[in-house]
């Protein structure tokens, strides 16, 4: 860990990659380069969307921005510290909630708190002011069992914003939701962004996702994955996924991703 002196970056980056790789080992024979010399550098309160084909390291880059795993090269920083074990800062959010089935919503958003070691009573209020964020106060006392898969994912949501996280890593959050409930679902998450002023990172497959959610799209290429191009979408929201900008997009990140789809396919027939 570098001390304070050495900092190399501003603690107004909300996160920093340098160089980062990941090589995972399989067994004692065999090294699995997941990523290799990822440069990003994310601004407090940006929307980025990580983009590219199944196995590049999406996830895997998820996991070293939230100190779950070790970088095998390079550094990664946040708000001017050292990425090195996990925060309450920065919050991941996965595709299947892991919401506890025995308590009830506010128990479950209000979780990590209790670890804190925050009262009865502040957890409640805070997990409330969570809820009402996302909509589901009325939710409160029920269990998860209660409630449809829009709506968990909703408490996801709101426990991982009790938290206060200057980051959200989301990781394919809405993937397992019906189209419709999906795109309510991104108008839902660039609400709760804007009043946030968390920065968002978020990996999906859809580049409609992409085109109505990012401030910059970061586009990986196939295996092991390192950035391929950077796209920023300057347009303002609520984005016309009609419109003749939004079509445009589309077809430029289509054709950024096919060539690399291609590749990760070649590969896996390789195999
Ligand atoms: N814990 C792990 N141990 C060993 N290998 C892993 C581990 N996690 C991921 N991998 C491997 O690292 C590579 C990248 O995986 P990762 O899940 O990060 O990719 P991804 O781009 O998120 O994929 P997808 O889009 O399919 O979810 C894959 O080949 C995967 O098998």
């Amino acid at each position: 860990m570098a001390s304070r002196s050495t900092k190399p970056f501003s603690s107004r980056d909300a996160v920093v990659c340098r160089g980062v790789g990941k090589t995972w080992s399989a067994g004692t024979d065999r090294a699995h380069v997941a990523l290799r010399d990822v440069d990003l550098d994310v601004a407090p309160g940006e929307f980025i969307v990580l983009l590219g084909p199944s196995g590049c390291g999406k996830s895997t880059l998820l996991y070293l921005i939230a100190g779950l795993e070790d970088t095998s090269d390079g550094e990664i920083w946040a708000f001017g510290d050292r990425v090195a074990t996990p925060s309450p800062d920065r919050s991941l959010i996965f595709q299947e909630t892991s919401l506890f089935p025995w308590l009830t919503v506010w128990q479950n958003v209000s979780f990590g708190l209790s670890i804190r070691g925050e009262p009865a009573a502040a957890r409640k209020e805070a997990a409330r002011q969570a809820l009402q964020r996302v909509g589901l106060v009325e939710a409160m006392d029920k269990r998860p069992d209660e409630l449809s898969g829009g709506m968990r994912q909703r408490v996801a949501v709101a426990r991982a914003l009790a938290m206060r996280p200057k980051v959200l890593l989301m990781d394919e959050p809405f993937a397992a939701l019906d189209v419709q409930t999906r795109a309510k679902m991104q108008d839902f998450l660039l609400d709760v962004w804007r009043d946030s002023e968390a920065s968002v990172l978020f990996v999906t497959h859809h580049i409609d996702e992409a085109v109505a959610l990012a401030d910059r799209v970061v586009i990986f290429t196939a295996r092991p994955g390192r950035i391929k191009t950077i796209v920023p979408i300057d347009m303002p929201r609520p984005r016309d996924p009609f419109s003749a900008q939004s079509e445009a997009l589309r077809k430029e990140l289509t054709e950024l991703m096919r060539a690399e789809v291609d590749r990760a396919f070649a590969e896996q027939e390789a195999v």
